[in-house]
C-alpha cells in the first residue's frame, strides 16, 4: 500500500530516558515530515544527544518507541536502522583519519549496500560502493579531494565529509547533530546551503547551537528544555513564544 504523502520520515512517540535519578529525556515526542529541516535545540543539558542516541540506536529507552517510515525500528540495533535508511552525523567525528575521503564514503555506503551487493563478485561490488560514494561526495563538492586522506582534510571539509559519509547511505531520514560546529561564517552557509538542497532528498532533524543558521534553515523547530519538548512549531511561532523566550533565549 502507498504511504500517505504526509506520513513522517521519522516519528517518536513517548521517549523517555533516566541516568539514575535524572530524567535525560521525558515523554519526548516529535517526528520528521518529508522536504523539512526540523531543528532541536536547547539550552546544555537539555537532553538532545540523548534524544539523538535513542533515535539512531545506542541508547535503548525506558518508554517510549521511534518509528522510521511507518515502521517500529525500537528493537532495532544502529547497523539495522542505518540500513533502513537512517544516515547521521555527530559531534565526534566518525571518520577513519588514514583512510581517504572516497574509502570512507564506500564505508558508509557498505553499511546499506553490504546485503543487497553480496551476490555480486567483488569487483562489481566494490565498482557499485565507489560510485555511491562518488556521487556522495560531488554532492557536497568533495570531488576533487577524493583521494586526500580523511587526516588532511580543512576542518571544514571533514564536516562536509561527515555529510557525504550519511548521503552514501542513501537516507530516507538524516539526523545531523551541530554540522556547523567550528565552521566559521563561510562554511556554515555553505553547509546551510547544502542543506536546503538535501532537505527535499531526506528530511532533516538538526540539532544545532548556532541560532542564525536555525532560524535561516529551519521549517519547523522544537525546543528541548529539561528533557522535555516545551515548543514546537514554525520559526515565527518559536520566536514569539513567551515560555521559550523565558526558559531559553534567557528573557524576561
Ligand atoms: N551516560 C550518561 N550518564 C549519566 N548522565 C548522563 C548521560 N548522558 C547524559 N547524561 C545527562 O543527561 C542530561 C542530558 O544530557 P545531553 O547530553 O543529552 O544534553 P544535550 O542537550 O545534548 O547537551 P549539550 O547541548 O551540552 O550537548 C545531562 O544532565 C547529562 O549530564
Amino acid at each position: 500500500m502507498a504511504e500517505p504523502a504526509h506520513a513522517p520520515a521519522l516519528a517518536v512517540h513517548g521517549l523517555r530516558k533516566a541516568f539514575g535519578g535524572l530524567t535525560a529525556t521525558d515523554d519526548v515526542s516529535l517526528d520528521l515530515r518529508p522536504g523539512e529541516i526540523h531543528a532541536l535545540i536547547g539550552p546544555n543539558g537539555a537532553g538532545k544527544s540523548t534524544l539523538i542516541g535513542q533515535i539512531a540506536g545506542w541508547i535503548a529507552p525506558d518508554a517510549g518507541r521511534v518509528e522510521l517510515g511507518g515502521e517500529d525500528v525500537t528493537a532495532l540495533d544502529v547497523a539495522a536502522r542505518a540500513r533502513l535508511g537512517l544516515g547521521r552525523s555527530f559531534q565526534v567525528s566518525s571518520l577513519a583519519a588514514p583512510l581517504s575521503a572516497r574509502r570512507n564514503a564506500m564505508i558508509a555506503a557498505q553499511a546499506r549496500q553490504g546485503s543487497s551487493f553480496r551476490f555480486l563478485r567483488p569487483v562489481a561490488w566494490d565498482r557499485g560502493l565507489r560510485e555511491a560514494a562518488d556521487a556522495a561526495l560531488a554532492r557536497v563538492g568533495l570531488s576533487p579531494r577524493a583521494q586526500v586522506p580523511a587526516a588532511e582534510l580543512s576542518h571544514g571539509e571533514r564536516r562536509l565529509l561527515e555529510v557525504a559519509c550519511a548521503l552514501a547511505l542513501g537516507p530516507k531520514a538524516l539526523l545531523l547533530d551541530e554540522p556547523m560546529a567550528g565552521l566559521g561564517m563561510e562554511g556554515s552557509a555553505r553547509l546551510g546551503d547544502l542543506l536546503e538542497a538535501l532537505k527535499a532528498e531526506a528530511p532533516i532533524l538538526l540539532v544545532e547551537h548556532d541560532m542564525d543558521a536555525v532560524f535561516r534553515l529551519a521549517d519547523r523547530i522544537s525546543v528541548l528544555v529539561a528533557g522535555r519538548v516545551i515548543a514546537s512549531g514554525s520559526v515565527e511561532e518559536i520566536r514569539g513564544d513567551a515560555e521559550v523566550r523565558r526558559a531559553y533565549l534567557g528573557e524576561d
